[in-house]
């Protein structure tokens, strides 16, 4: 049997999962943790179980070993289910990549001179690159961009109000990420709905540790909320999204902060964690329930947040017939999205609140059935969007 091997690399993490290239069937999945630390963790799970291992690994090619000697100890066999391709989430593709793309020499560098654009995250990509190329010298490597979804943002959505000549000068725009996600969860609400995705206005709050919403007008992105990198829009686990430029201005005149320094403020100290101490909103919301007054500030400043970007999307596509949640705090956290929701009746938007706090299984109706818009919890899968589209890519 043929499969993909997918792989999504974080910067001291990846994530895979090995997919049956016909049935899309997973086969396994695993997470190599704490790569460069004292002491690694890696998991892996098949159908037969879930293992569990501590061990130091020192870099991204040794978190390969460790993913390796996985699959040869606990299965399923790499010989008898042989990777045709290894396909690779990639962050930002610029304004170079727009598709799935097979990786060269040349796109290589290309997606490390993107590194200056998303920090966090291409030169994590990169390394996963490398690795699986070592491991996996015969096999196809095919980057999948997060980007390339919102390739169909119009130019007044995609421009920034700065002046013309500097943005042309440095290719200062908007580009927009997740959107491997938003593209596979658009798609996946449409069918589930059982609607054609040409007559649908959807929006799609992908609300992950990085997170995003995009509208998606007749199954094509026309706005979302990321823009020149991941750190605008929505407050996030860490990062600040949107925030007035002038207070970057002012901290700088006023404590000639590093660029580095400023940097790490504003995607690693900031957001929730920033706000309140936790970054994981499982965390956050039991201290808000607890009665921590920074927690619940924080909860607070988080949903005002969504629920602007929902007004504004409702407005820019006139009007809206599909609302889904999704990635680890949209599929899993009620009471987000029971806030963020929150008194929308006169815009069409009722929740039904025994649905929202209903157990997850697959995409499921959170609304009324009277409700005009239909909000839907919808489990993102962006491992199997990159398999189906490094198969298109390798044949
Ligand atoms: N049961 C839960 N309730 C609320 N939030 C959750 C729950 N499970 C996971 N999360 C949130 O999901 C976040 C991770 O989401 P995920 O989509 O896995 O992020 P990423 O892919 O960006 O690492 C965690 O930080 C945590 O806040
Ligand atoms: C683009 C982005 O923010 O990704 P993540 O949510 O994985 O950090
Ligand atoms: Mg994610």
């Amino acid at each position: 049997m043929a499969s993909v091997l997918v792989i999504n690399s974080g910067s001291s993490s990846f994530k895979y999962q090995l997919i049956d290239a016909e049935t899309e069937e997973r086969l396994a999945s695993g997470l190599v943790e704490r790569i460069g630390e004292a002491s690694g963790h890696a998991t892996h799970d098949t159908a037969d179980g879930h293992w569990e291992r501590s061990l130091e690994i020192p870099d991204h090619t040794a978190g390969f070993a460790v993913m390796t000697d996985a699959f040869a100890e606990h299965g399923p066999s790499l010989t008898d289910n042989a990777p045709v391709a290894v396909g690779h989430r990639v962050v930002h593709g610029g304004a170079r990549f727009f598709e799935p793309t097979l990786v060269t020499p040349l796109v290589l560098i290309n997606i490390e001179d993107l590194s200056d654009l998303a920090p966090l995250h291409n030169p994590a990509n990169v390394e996963g690159i490398k690795a699986a190329q070592q491991a996996f010298p015969d096999l196809p490597q095919v980057a999948v961009f997060d980007t390339a979804f919102h390739q169909t943002m119009p130019p007044d959505a995609y421009t920034y109000g700065l002046e013309a000549t500097t943005a042309e000068r440095y290719r200062i725009r908007r580009y927009g990420f997740h959107g491997t996600s938003h593209k596979f969860v658009s798609e996946a609400a449409a069918a589930f709905v059982g609607r054609p995705l040409d007559d649908l206005k959807q929006i799609v709050l992908h609300l992950g540790n990085g997170a995003s919403v995009c509208a998606v007008d007749g199954g094509r992105s026309v706005d979302t909320s990321m823009g020149f990198t991941p750190l605008e829009g929505l407050v996030m686990g860490t990062r600040t999204g949107d925030i007035d430029p002038a207070v970057l201005l002012y901290l700088q005149r006023r404590t000639r902060i590093a660029v580095d320094e400023l940097d790490d403020l504003l995607n690693k100290r900031s957001g929730i964690l920033g706000l309140s101490g936790h970054k994981d909103m499982r965390d956050l919301t039991r201290a808000a329930d607890a009665g921590d007054e920074a927690a619940e500030l924080a909860l607070g400043v988080y949903v005002r947040r969504l629920k602007r970007y929902l007004g504004a999307y409702i407005a820019e596509l006139g009007g809206v017939d599909v609302i889904s949640f999704t990635a680890g705090v949209g599929e899993n956290s009620a009471i987000v999205r029971a806030r963020a929701l929150g008194g929308l009746e006169r815009l069409g938007i009722v929740l039904d609140a025994d649905r929202n706090n209903g157990p997850n299984h697959g995409p499921r109706v959170i609304s009324t059935d009277a409700s005009p818009v239909t909000v839907l919890v919808v489990p993102t899968n962006e491992e199997l969007e990159i398999a189906r589209q490094t198969l298109d890519v390798v044949g």
